[in-house]
Parts: structure tokens; sequence; C-alpha cells
């Protein structure tokens, strides 16, 4: 009874490590880019292509688009405030309970490359398997996505166009891969 119980704690254990390995190196890391509005210039589809090719071999990763609102220049701060509560809306349905959400905000956590590979590296380690980037429409996000992101994070004080955004992001997704495996990148 003894070597059986001895025997199954073992097994247990085995699994555990596995699983921690499968979703630290990767096989298992579903990582979600969640954008409002639709990516319409060819050359940021073929540089957004390219690199999510790159990262197949690190993570799966999922581009989710949700329609923006029309927002043109003269709105008041309470329309404003409304298509940032539609988009967000529409946002909100594609984060389910179990992801780890990471909102992309001009006023958020600013980081260095490395230090955001080990914020990956991190989530991974403690399970998380499903990390969700949300990127914002032409007015950002509004107050319910903030509330609901784990975190927020800043590529710098500078305001990028959000299809922009979206060719930034993985790439530095796929330089955070290539930092946490070792892996020779160009500086
Ligand atoms: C055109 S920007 C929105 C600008 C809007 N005035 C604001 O303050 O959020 C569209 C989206 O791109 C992302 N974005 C743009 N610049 C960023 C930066 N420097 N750091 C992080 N995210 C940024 C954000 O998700 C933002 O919601």
């Amino acid at each position: 009874m003894f070597l059986h119980n001895m025997w199954i704690m073992f097994v247990d254990m085995w699994i555990s490590i596995v699983d921690i390995m499968f979703v630290k190196w990767g096989s298992l890391v579903n990582i979600y880019i969640i954008a409002v509005g639709k990516l319409k210039e060819k050359y940021l589809k073929q540089g957004i292509e390219e690199y999510v090719k790159r990262l197949s071999s690190y993570a799966k990763i999922d581009i989710i688009e949700v329609a923006d609102e029309k927002a043109p220049e003269q709105l008041s701060e309470q329309q404003m405030q409304l298509v940032k509560r539609k988009e967000g809306e529409r946002i909100l349905t594609k984060i389910t309970e179990d992801m780890y959400v990471i909102a992309l905000a001009i006023e958020g956590k600013m980081m260095s490359s490395e230090q955001f590979a080990q914020t990956l590296d991190r989530l991974a380690t403690y399970g998380n398997s499903k990390i969700a980037f949300v990127i914002g429409g032409s007015l950002g996000l509004g107050d319910d996505v903030m509330k609901r992101a784990n975190e927020s994070l800043s590529f710098s004080k500078m305001t990028f166009p959000h299809q922009l955004m979206r060719l930034i992001l993985t790439e530095q997704i796929y330089r955070a891969f290539r930092i946490n495996r070792g892996e020779p990148y160009h500086k």
C-alpha cells in the first residue's frame, strides 16, 4: 500500500512537471491579440503574418478583431465614452475567465524587452496558459476593459496607430520568446 501511494505521488509529480514545462516552453501557451478595427494596410498585414508564422513554433497566436464604432472628429466627451463603452463590450465578449489580460495603454507600465520576456515567462511558469493582449481603437480603451485587465503595458509615451501597434506587439512577443529560449536575436 505504501509503495503504491508513493508510486501515485511520483506519477502525479511527474505529470505536473511535464505540464509546467509544456506551458512554460510554449506548446501550451495561447496568445490572443484582441484588437478593435480591421487591419487594412497590406504592409502591416504582411509584417504581422510573418511574426505570427515565426511565433508558431513557440505558441499558438490568435488575432481577434472586433468592430470599431464610428468616431468622427467633433465628438463630445460623453459621445467618446459611449464609443469606448460599445467597443469595450465587444472586447469583453472575447475575453474568457481563464485569460490573463494585458491591456495596451499609453499610460500603462513601461518595460524593457527583457522585462517583458520575464513577464511572459513568469506567467507561463505559474500556469497562465492563456494570455490576451488588448489593443484599443482610435479613442483608446474604456474603463470596463481596463478594470478587467490584470495589467497594462505601455510601449512609450508616444501614441501609435492601433494597426501599427499590432505589428510592434507581435514583434515584441516574438523577441520575448527568443530571449526566454536563449536563442540569438539581432539586438
Ligand atoms: C490610436 S491609439 C488610442 C489613442 C487614445 N487617444 C488613447 O489615449 O488611448 C489606439 C490603441 O493603440 C494602443 N497604443 C497606442 N500607442 C500605445 C503605446 N505607446 N503604448 C501602448 N499601447 C499603445 C492602445 O491600445 C490604444 O488604445
